[in-house]
């Protein structure tokens, strides 16, 4: 089939390249030149891995393109994506500016043959509807089906994830869109579940809401396990076998960051409030989330009686999750930016989000190239990305490195026993 993708970030990057792969002709469209340019030359503007090969397999093989011209790129297309950016406006509502403006652009682009549009954005429920009326309001003669098919890729691991998707969710009201959907992604998995729009909508707020709240519920045991010296480690996995709650996601640790979960619990949240019900549980899931990062200094105060200033303090990972340069609200920037205001000294280790997180934090922050580099001679490491460069970091090479063998273990990721038996000050969250 031949596709048209808007918008080359995470998921129009990596959902076009994968759609290419699969023998499709596509055209990936990009209103940033550079990024257009960059990836012409085969170069990845975002980390991730995997995607270098598959982009330049598929550019070699002619069937995957890169353009800023969305007219040359929609006419062709029997298929067009919309992956643009849905980021938080001030109320908690998703900014739907980029998804709206694609759609007119849309509108102008438009032939007369029948094309299907589909949201891969994370949007309100209503937004597919939406995008119906701009783009008929542009091209009234427009022959479309608008359809919604929510993205469920995890960065870090979004090309594995593409290939291997638990389900795809088909969100219409048209047979003929949904059989040409159905078509497009039956090589990828046999779970497809076909619905009307509004409910695709909602399952892909809910999804990532409810996964949220996982983390959230785990973090609120966690506080709880730290008052009461119980290990949430062993409380997670004694949970987690109950096949009824499952053990992924019950991770705790220093809270949910990254350019999802944040912004679509508030997105769903202000969605129940514009319509007068007042979401307690979502709400609940914020606020744990929003005190969860504080812990780390909680910690660090405990052990240096509340005294940081002067101190160097190893930063050990910067972006929201390992394998990704994604800083978009990663928990190292609240953290980095509170150990700054108390007059500590920052050294931080990443291997792919340094120059992302120096765009990011306006703090005096030495970066090292090596993570043994971040913590030689420092007062304290606190683990906050678990890279495994950072994980695997020896209690010994600890003990050795630092100053004072104080290590708090913000993802729960490193060897509690083993770093006490080298003679580590170790603080977990909730980990006794
Ligand atoms: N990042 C993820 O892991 C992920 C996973 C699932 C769903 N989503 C959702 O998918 C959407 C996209 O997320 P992302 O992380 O890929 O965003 P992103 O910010 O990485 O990429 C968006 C891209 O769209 C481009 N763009 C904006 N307006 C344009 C226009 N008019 N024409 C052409 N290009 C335009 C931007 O330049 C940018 O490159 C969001 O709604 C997000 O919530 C993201
Ligand atoms: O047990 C856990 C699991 C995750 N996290 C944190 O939760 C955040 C999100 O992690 P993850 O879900 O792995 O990454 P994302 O790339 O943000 O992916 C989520 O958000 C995407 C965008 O909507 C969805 O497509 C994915 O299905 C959904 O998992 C990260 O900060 C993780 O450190 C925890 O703290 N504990």
């Amino acid at each position: 089939m031949k596709l048209a993708v808007i918008g080359t970030g995470y998921v129009g990057l990596v959902s076009g390249t994968s759609f290419a792969e699969l023998g499709n002709t596509v055209v990936c469209v990009d209103k940033v030149e550079e990024k257009v340019e960059q990836l012409n030359r085969n170069e990845i503007p975002i980390y991730e891995p995997g995607l270098e090969e598959l982009v330049k397999k598929n550019k070699d093989a002619g069937r995957l393109f890169f353009t800023t011209n969305i007219q040359e790129a929609v006419e062709q297309a029997e298929i067009v994506m919309i992956a643009v950016g849905t980021p938080e406006t001030e109320t908690g509502a998703a900014n739907l500016n980029y998804v709206y403006a694609v759609a007119e652009e849309i509108g102008q682009s438009l032939t007369n043959s029948f094309t299907v549009i589909v949201n891969k954005s994370t949007v309100p429920v209503g937004t597919a509807e939406a995008v119906n009326e701009i783009i008929r309001k542009t091209y009234p003669q427009a022959e479309i089906d608008v359809c919604s098919v929510p993205e469920f890729l995890r960065e870090g691991s979004a090309v594995h994830d593409t290939f291997h998707p638990d389900r795809v969710v088909i969100g219409t009201s048209s047979e003929k869109a949904a059989d040409m959907l159905t078509e497009l992604h039956r090589p990828l998995t046999d779970q497809i579940v076909v619905t009307d729009p509004r409910s695709s909508e909602m399952i892909k707020y809910a999804s990532n809401a409810f996964l949220a709240t996982k983390i959230s519920f785990i973090n609120e045991i966690a506080n709880i396990c730290d008052l009461y010296d119980a290990d949430v480690h062993a409380v997670a996995q004694g949970m987690g076998l109950d096949h009824r709650i499952g053990p992924k996601f019950l991770h705790a640790g220093i809270g949910y960051g990254g350019s999802c979960f944040p912004k679509d619990v508030k997105a769903l949240k202000f969605l129940a409030e514009d319509k007068g019900y007042q979401p307690n549980i979502l709400q609940a899931v914020n606020d744990v989330n929003n005190i969860q990062s504080h812990k780390v200094v909680e910690h660090l105060d405990r052990i240096f009686d509340g005294d940081i200033q002067g101190r160097t303090i190893a930063v050990l990972g910067l972006a929201f999750k390992p394998n990704t340069d994604d800083m978009r609200e990663a928990p190292s920037i609240k953290i980095i930016e509170e150990l700054n205001q108390r007059g500590g000294h920052i050294r931080a280790f990443d291997p792919a989000a340094v120059e992302n997180a120096k765009q990011m934090l306006d703090v005096d922050i030495t970066y090292t190239d090596q993570a043994l580099a971040a913590i030689d001679g420092a007062d304290a490491a606190l683990l906050v990305t678990e890279w495994k460069e950072c994980v695997s970091i020896t209690p010994e090479q600890f003990k050795q490195a630092l100053k004072q063998p104080v290590v708090i273990d913000g993802r729960n990721a490193l060897d509690k026993e083993s770093l006490k038996q080298a003679g580590i000050i170790y603080h977990g969250i909730g980990r006794k």
